[in-house]
């Protein structure tokens, strides 16, 4: 281990984030009634430029008037390189009430980029007199904000979460697709007539998990446009979750249950976790390092790993 102890990301439940544009009223009820344990109202790319306005005070509106229950708040303000964004950030905090949590800054391109809005939020919070510091949380989507993707999860002791933005960052890289996420169709191996297909987002949700780990942050995987497709979602889920993200955005209703049940650990899981580190207290008791579960080795490693999951079902009280 560095002598740097590796900070804890915020102890919240973070599975699900759902999504919903702030032009579309009439969802924000259904939203606040969902399973998500993260809400995000969206100012951005789901609202077309002259719904902005509206789509605010919609918003500061909801945040005061929808029950929103034990779930994290949070809203997607435009990019940097819009002219909506400051006031995207004054419209929330001065005219909305305590019970927003977050905000979301997506398409973000290095440190100074979280750097600016830290700054304007620090002084809108103090001139309004909030009491409640807001949370913010990023979106890595072009080729620019995985290239930093180190100093943005060190940018602000704000920042609770970062996600992986599948549309805009192959937009961003140039790739060749359409598609939102998920397995792609021409990124494949041929062997002996055969097609292995591989996975494209892996190395960028790679390096997001690690500036995550290394500075506190909850990583997050981002979208998953095809909606209708539950075994695609759920096989992007598994392996967000095996390469150590804590959630998944939602951008249909139909995809919460998929991420709940994702990136919640199953009882097994859980099961084996407890019994791991049961095994390694008796170990301990008899001065070894490491012993026996089931026909393989655990050592001090293995109580780490199941403290990850132990952790988790404690958070959710399972
Ligand atoms: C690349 C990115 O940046 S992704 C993030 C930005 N994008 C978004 O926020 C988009 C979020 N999603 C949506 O706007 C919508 O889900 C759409 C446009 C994809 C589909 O909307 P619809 O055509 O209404 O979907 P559908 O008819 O299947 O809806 C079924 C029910 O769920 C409701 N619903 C739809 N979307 C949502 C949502 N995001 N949250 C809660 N409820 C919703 C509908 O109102 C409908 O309710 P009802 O049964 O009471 O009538
Ligand atoms: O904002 C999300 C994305 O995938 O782009
Ligand atoms: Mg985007």
């Amino acid at each position: 281990m560095s002598f740097r102890i590796q900070p804890a990301p915020p102890a919240r439940l973070n599975r699900c984030q759902l999504f919903g544009p702030g032009s579309r009223p009439s969802i924000f009820e259904k939203m606040g009634k969902s399973e998500a344990d993260v809400i995000n109202l969206d100012l951005e790319d789901s609202v077309a430029p002259d719904d902005k306005a509206e789509a605010r005070a919609n918003i500061v509106q909801a945040i005061g008037d929808v029950d929103w229950g034990e779930k994290t708040l949070s809203v997607r303000i435009n990019g940097l390189d819009t002219p909506y964004w400051y006031r995207d950030v004054v419209d929330m905090l001065e005219q909305a009430g305590d019970r927003l949590d977050q905000m979301m800054i997506p398409k973000v391109g290095n440190a100074a980029d979280v750097y600016a809005v830290d700054a304007l939020v620090t002084a809108v919070e103090a001139a309004a007199g909030r009491k409640r510091p807001i949370a913010l949380e990023v979106i890595i989507e072009t080729a620019a904000g995985i290239a930093h993707v180190e100093e943005i999860a060190a940018a602000s002791p704000r920042l609770a979460a970062m996600s992986l933005g599948a549309a805009d960052f192959a937009a961003s890289m140039g790739m060749a697709t359409t598609g939102i996420g998920g397995t792609q169709e021409n990124y494949y191996m041929a062997r002996e007539g055969q097609k292995y297909w591989s996975d494209p987002w892996h190395w960028a949700q790679a390096a997001i998990v690690a500036a995550c780990r290394t500075h506190g942050v909850l990583p997050v995987d981002g979208p998953f446009g095809d909606f209708s497709d539950d075994e695609g979602f759920r096989a992007q889920a598994l392996r967000s979750a095996t390469l150590g993200m804590v959630g998944k955005w939602a951008i249909h209703p139909k995809q919460v249950a998929l991420a709940n049940e994702v990136f919640t650990p199953t009882e097994t899981a859980v099961t084996e976790a407890r019994e791991i580190l049961e095994a390694m207290e008796e170990a301990k008791r008899t001065g070894q390092g490491a012993a026996v579960y089931k026909g393989r080795l655990v050592d001090l490693a293995s109580i780490r790993q199941a403290e990850v999951i132990v952790r988790q079902a404690e958070m959710i009280g399972t």
